[in-house]
């Protein structure tokens, strides 16, 4: 299957406010973009300070102007936990986000949390799959997975995306959806996550980097693409379809060549 990477665009922002503003009407822009073409909008979220920085979302203007009736939700990855456990990124999103615009819990998918990692991420494909048939998920005509619309992603400082980690083979797979991990070297330990070949097959993907303790990542992602164990973090395998856009604060930014 023929690969094809997208657009990538680095956005610098003076502040996270301005990094909250920015992805707020890119986000709401994407929203009214997809569901006038295709009457949908399907919608992956990370962990972490991503809901945060998506807060600006939940007030005026988009709170009223986007119509939230027609957003799918799925997570990039999730912790294997219950999902009313502080560590879950669907407690986490649903405390953030969800619970403050009205998108039908039908479409939000979060983990089956009675399952063990392995049967939750052999569940969540199942379920992808389903979505495939039903019409509700794309195919991409690139790679022949499930193209999501828009994925908001965030990054650790060792560059892992989602739970894919530079030292662990998750990030080599190639053939499943969704795969499991139960030693995330960040906690906690047990995980499932989406692959890269569903990633990579997503039409548009953000990056949200804020905080300067990720200034030396960034630099090496956006700039040599090799950490100094040599080990190219995941987040430079990242790409979109259509664009893949960076949205980094001064401090996330701070070592990067100011000609970037
Ligand atoms: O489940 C998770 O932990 C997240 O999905 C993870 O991939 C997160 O996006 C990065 O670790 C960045 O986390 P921060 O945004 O908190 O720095």
């Amino acid at each position: 299957m023929a690969t094809q990477k997208g657009k990538k665009t680095v956005l610098k922002f003076d502040s996270e406010e301005d990094v909250a503003n920015a992805l707020a009407k890119y986000t709401a822009d994407l929203s009214d973009k997809f569901i006038k073409d295709k009457g949908s909008f399907t919608v992956v979220l990370s962990g972490g300070t991503l809901i945060d920085s998506m807060r600006k979302l939940v007030e005026k203007p988009y709170k009223d102007s986007v119509d939230w009736s027609k957003w799918w939700i799925f997570w990039v990855d999730e912790r294997v936990v219950p999902l009313d456990h502080g560590d879950s990124n669907y407690k986490l999103a649903s405390d953030g986000f969800l619970s403050k615009v009205p998108i039908p819990s039908s479409n939000i998918y979060a983990i089956n949390d009675k399952e063990s990692p392995e049967g939750a991420a052999t569940d969540y494909e199942a379920r992808v799959k389903q979505l495939v048939e039903s019409k509700v998920l794309p195919l991409s005509a690139i790679s022949g997975f499930p193209k999501f619309d828009l994925m908001l992603l965030g990054m650790g400082p060792d560059g892992h995306v989602a739970s894919l980690f530079p030292t662990r083979s998750q990030r080599h797979e190639k053939e499943g959806l969704v795969t499991f991990i139960t030693d995330s070297p960040k906690p906690p330990p047990p995980r499932i996550t989406f692959t890269f070949p569903v990633i990579n097959s997503a039409s548009e993907i953000a990056m949200v980097i804020t905080g300067a303790e990720l200034a030396n990542i960034v630099d090496v992602v956006l700039g040599s693409g090799l950490a100094a164990d040599g080990i190219p973090p995941p987040a430079t395998e990242v790409s979109a379809e259509e664009e893949l856009t960076w949205f980094l604060d001064k401090d996330a930014a701070s070592k990067l060549e100011t000609s970037e």
